[in-house]
């Protein structure tokens, strides 16, 4: 039976390398995928991994319809065996109805590959959307780890280390990134909550408040 599987994890925990793998280990046995993405940060029409491995993939417009561009491309004599939507988190939940209907109406498999939750831990629409149709979410097996050696299970925006709360849904950017950008950092719950990133955890260490007080 065709599938849409969510595969879901913070940033940074291999989603795309699994897409990407997806995609090598199928056509190596001759099949054709359709490769969805929505701004990744090599650039339009790209699916890349921090591994180094990039791809082209169709770069989804907002209000494109997913299905229709499917039959589309079948009716025109074009292949598609499975489907591939890496950035899911990005697409609007009509979309992620449109790849459900692909499974059932095309019988395809359709992979999904996206963070379920932004910098404030609210849930993406499309994310939302994949939870509630998904035939089945997988949660990636390599592990992100926060600063403190825990799971990471919450991605955060940072501004210059510090964490952030207040700022638009979409901001396309990466993990390390340098002095003045917006970038984010994974966390396990307890330092989201808490807004404990990497840098001020070290700083909190360092001040003068918590540092030893020498014996006299
Ligand atoms: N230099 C490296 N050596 C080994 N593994 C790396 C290296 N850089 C990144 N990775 C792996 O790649 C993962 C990120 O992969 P990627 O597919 O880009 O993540 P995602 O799509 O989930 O954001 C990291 O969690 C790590 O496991
Ligand atoms: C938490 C969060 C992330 N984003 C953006 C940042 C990246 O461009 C992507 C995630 O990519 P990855 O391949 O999973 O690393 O999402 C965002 O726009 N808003 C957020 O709150």
């Amino acid at each position: 039976m065709p599938e849409l599987v969510f595969f879901s994890g913070t940033m940074d925990c291999g989603k795309s390398t699994l897409a990407l793998q997806i995609e090598h280990n199928r056509s190596a046995r001759g099949l054709a995928g359709m490769i969805f993405t929505r701004d990744d940060r090599a650039g339009e029409g790209k699916l890349s991994s921090r591994l180094g491995l990039v791809t082209d993939a169709v770069e989804v417009e907002d209000g494109q319809d997913l299905y229709v561009y499917l039959v589309d491309h079948l009716s025109q004599g074009g292949r598609a065996d499975y489907v591939i939507a890496d950035e899911a988190q990005f697409l609007a939940p009509e979309q992620i109805d449109q790849l459900a209907r692909v499974v059932d109406d095309l019988g395809l498999d359709v992979f999904a590959f996206g963070i379920t939750t932004d910098f404030r831990s609210k849930l993406f629409p499309g994310s939302q959307r994949l939870v509630e149709l998904a035939d089945r979410i997988e949660v990636l097996q390599v592990e992100a780890l926060c600063w403190c050696g825990a799971r990471a299970t919450h991605n955060a925006r940072t501004i210059d280390g510090e964490m952030v709360v207040e700022g638009a849904q979409v901001v396309v950017g990466d993990v390390n990134q340098s002095a003045g950008e917006v970038g984010y950092e994974v966390l396990c719950r307890r330092h989201h909550r808490r807004r404990m990133t990497a840098a001020s955890a070290r700083a909190a260490a360092l001040s003068p408040d918590v540092l030893p007080v020498p014996s006299s």
